[in-house]
């Protein structure tokens, strides 16, 4: 029995982070001025605190300034626009990423539109969702341009490949979605009310998990050849030390006979999320500096 490839996102995401790393020291170079994220963390989320944590770290290790700004789970929405507005403002402030998600009282999407969409790292703006589906220069969200990333160093060019994203959420599903279509793939979303569901996933070349729902995908629901991005990253309590362990949203070991290639959970798509925040940063510095960002990012 052939086994398809395990695709290394942690190695990949830190080849882009050393690119980036690159790109930092010349744009330092250039202007005179590290490149800045600011990362706003609302409320005490262990999961939250350990991304927003590793963001700071990498950060720094890439050369950029990491401000990051902790606030109360019980911070009213008007005093979380206002730090928005703050950094907005801030000339040092090149990408702003407010950590999701936010305590039930306040609204995410009143936060997001707050952003200026020229710092809008996360790409969550509406203004950078609507250049994205209307083919223009954006901010892209991490998770999706990194999937994009794996794919076409997988890949190559994906053009005229049948695409089955699972999932709709803003964060991934749709620019998933989008960004396959601007490859020239033939893009189905499917969700939790797609009839037959395998049958709709066993037509893909490329199958892009997003539903949070762990090892929801079947091996048998996998066309043979077909590459597989797991998006899904779900905590299950089953093992013996207590520990518990992380699975996507695919059963990984059943589809693996199936798939050309796959991503694991962990060390597939989450790794690429952090590299691409770095990307993401450096190319709004440049826009704002009136620079053209490295074509290698
Ligand atoms: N404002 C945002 N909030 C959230 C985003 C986002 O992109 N923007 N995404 C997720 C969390 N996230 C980054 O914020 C993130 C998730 C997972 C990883 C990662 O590297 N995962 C590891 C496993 C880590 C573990 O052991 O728990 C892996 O998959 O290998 C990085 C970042 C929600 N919020």
């Amino acid at each position: 029995m052939t086994i398809g490839k395990i695709i290394d996102g942690k190695g990949f995401a830190a080849g882009l982070r050393a690119r980036v790393g690159e790109g930092v020291a010349a744009f330092v170079e250039e202007t005179g001025r590290k490149p800045g994220l600011a990362v706003v963390l609302v409320g005490e989320d262990p999961a939250s605190a350990v991304y927003v944590r590793s963001k700071g770290k990498m950060t720094v290790e890439v050369g950029m300034e990491s401000m990051e700004f902790r606030r109360p789970a019980g911070i009213s929405a008007e005093e979380l626009l206002e730090l928005i507005d703050e950094l907005n403002h801030d000339e040092r402030v090149d990408g702003i990423l407010v950590q999701l998600p936010l305590p039930a009282h306040i609204d995410e999407r009143a936060v997001i539109a707050a952003i200026d969409p020229a710092k809008d790292v996360d790409g969550f703006h509406v203004t950078n969702a609507g250049l994205l589906a209307t083919g223009q220069e954006a901010l892209v969200p991490c998770t999706p341009l990194g999937c994009l990333m794996l794919l076409k160093d997988e890949l190559g060019d994906l053009s005229g490949m049948e695409a089955v994203v699972i999932g709709r959420s803003n964060i991934v599903g749709k620019p998933m979605a989008q960004l396959l279509l601007a490859e020239n793939c033939t893009v189905t979303i499917a969700h939790s009310r797609t009839r037959d569901i395998a049958s709709v996933v066993h037509r893909a070349d490329i199958v892009v998990a997003a539903v949070g729902r762990a090892e929801m995908v079947k091996g048998d629901w996998i066309r043979p050849g077909a590459t597989v991005i797991d998006v899904g990253i779900n905590r299950l309590a089953d093992t013996e030390d207590g520990k518990g362990r992380l699975v996507g949203d695919v059963a990984t070991a059943e589809a693996l006979p199936h798939v050309r290639a796959i991503t694991p959970v962990p060390g597939g798509v989450g790794p690429m999320t952090i590299a691409v925040l770095l990307r993401n940063t450096l190319v709004a510095a440049h826009a704002r500096a009136g620079l053209v960002a490295p074509a290698d990012l």
